[in-house]
């Protein structure tokens, strides 16, 4: 079994609660309001520049050349592909990079970018991975789910459509088996028996932060959209 669905199998209700939070369901059917899905887009902006940080450690922990082009390749996905489309995506709501190099990281942003990056600190290239994990692969499984059961979201008409086209495209789909494909063979060197309740643990609570971020973007749409939690 691939490590990332073994991990994802642990977290159970965690891995849910994240994939599919109230944000994911009402960006989904395009009810989401604007105000939540603003905040949301600033915070991610400074969110991908601590994820590009974060990849920029993964080189620095790889053992092998294979392992620094297959994080190299990861920060490049962030800065050329996804970043672009993301700033682009902001364009499109009147967020200049301006606005978004000024916008203050809210607690949910500073709580999960520096768990990864202390995860990665901390301990090896596979912890940090595992850390990662729910970000990649989080929004691809959500990218691929939206696109396929909403089938509003690729319409012109759906407000969120462009969104749920980024993470449900072949290039992000990519990014993201690669990274699995990346992952599971650097498992297969360092994972052990022994070790799988600290991963499983780094992942659950990566889920959790992610969950939390979702979380932070609802609340811009007022103090009653409380968190849905399994
Ligand atoms: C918070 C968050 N998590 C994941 C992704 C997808 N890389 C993202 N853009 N933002």
């Amino acid at each position: 079994m691939q490590l990332f669905s073994r991990l994802k199998q642990a977290a159970g209700p965690d891995w849910t609660g994240y994939v599919e939070h109230e944000f994911v369901r009402c960006l989904g059917d395009g009810s989401l309001p604007e105000a939540a899905f603003r905040r949301y887009l600033v915070q991610d902006y400074l969110f991908l520049v601590q994820f590009a940080r974060a990849y920029a450690l993964a080189l620095y922990k790889s053992p092998t050349l294979v392992d620094m082009h297959n994080a190299l390749d990861g920060v490049k996905a962030i800065l050329d592909v996804e970043m672009d489309l993301h700033v682009g995506l902001c364009a499109g709501w009147g967020l200049s990079r301006a606005d978004l190099d000024a916008a203050r990281e809210e607690r949910a942003t500073t709580a999960y970018t520096r768990f990864v990056l202390d995860a990665g600190m901390q301990g090896d290239l596979l912890d940090l991975q595992v850390a990662l994990a729910p970000c990649i692969m989080g929004y691809a499984e959500i990218g691929a789910r939206l696109a396929s059961s909403a089938p509003m979201a690729r319409h012109a008409d759906h407000p969120y459509g462009r969104w749920i086209g980024e993470y449900a495209g072949t290039a992000y789909q990519e990014v993201a088996a690669a990274f699995a494909g990346w992952m599971d063979r650097v498992a297969a060197i360092y994972a052990n028996d022994p070790r799988l309740p600290r991963l499983e643990a780094l992942f659950r609570q990566a889920s959790l932060l992610e969950a939390d971020f979702w979380q932070m973007g609802l609340e811009a749409a007022g103090p009653d959209r409380s968190v849905v939690r399994p």
